[in-house]
């Protein structure tokens, strides 16, 4: 009995959140993304997977804020990849949201893919695939055929340009999430180089603690150099 109210509880939180962030989600969605919720929690129990280990706050700081993006997709992009997505944000919460569009979901450590497989084998979903190969990896065989490109936490804005531009089509877009605007300005030789530029910055708020989250939509403008990505670490050794 404790169990089924407290899962009510959650579920009105979830709702109550993304009420006061002007979103609404079907309700057999919202089932699926606390059913992954379960599935993280449980999980984060014996391995690490995130640093937020109440449910409340994965709903507002992993949940919601993937959820952010959907007020910035458009309704003709359909093929997205999301590179360093861990236990699944952006990425997996964003192909509960979109079953009939395409997800690749990366991440180098093999154990993150493995939790992500289980959670795409539970929630018996269709539209995604991943892999555990570096980006740098990955690109050989997967340049320019995405119409999105994500990417959360994973590193300073200049590098994850190196990674993520080349993987999207001419005027696909890549919309990486960050707290602030700082690396904005160190980033602007790389952005030359990879003929990208940035279009927009979209501000948001979290509903409950308030801390800004920022979206930048980044135009991929021309074909780029198969130069780029550089060698495997290179990218994060040396950033352009
Ligand atoms: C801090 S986690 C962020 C996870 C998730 N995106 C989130 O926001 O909760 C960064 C992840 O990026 C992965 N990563 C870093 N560089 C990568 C690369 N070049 N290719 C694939 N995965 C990478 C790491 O293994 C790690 O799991």
């Amino acid at each position: 009995m404790e169990n089924i109210n407290q899962n009510i509880d959650l579920k009105k939180y979830f709702l109550n959140l993304l009420e006061k962030s002007k979103m609404k989600v079907e309700n057999k969605k919202i089932e699926k993304m606390l059913k992954f919720l379960e599935l993280l929690y449980n999980k984060n129990q014996v391995m690490n997977l995130t640093a937020i280990r109440d449910k409340k706050g994965m709903l507002e700081k992993h949940f919601v804020d993937s959820l952010f993006l959907t007020k910035v997709i458009n309704d003709t992009e359909k093929s997205f990849i999301d590179v360093g997505t861990g236990a699944g944000f952006p990425g997996l919460v964003l192909a509960i949201y979109y079953p009939e569009r395409n997800f690749l979901l990366v991440d180098s450590v093999r154990k993150k893919i493995d939790f992500i497989n289980e959670v795409i084998k539970e929630l018996n979903l269709k539209n995604v695939n991943t892999s555990f190969e570096r980006s740098e990896e990955l690109i050989k065989n997967n340049r320019e055929v995405y119409d999105i490109a994500l990417c959360r936490g994973v590193a300073n804005l200049r590098i994850i340009l190196e990674y993520m531009i080349p993987f999207i089509k001419v005027n696909g877009r890549f919309l990486p999430q960050k707290l602030n605007l700082n690396e904005i300005e160190e980033s602007k030789k790389a952005l030359e180089i990879l003929n990208a530029k940035i279009n927009n910055i979209f501000e948001f708020k979290l509903p409950e603690n308030e801390d800004k989250r920022i979206i930048l939509e980044i135009l991929k403008l021309k074909k780029t150099s198969k130069k780029y990505p550089r060698k495997t670490g290179i990218p994060a050794k040396k950033p352009l």
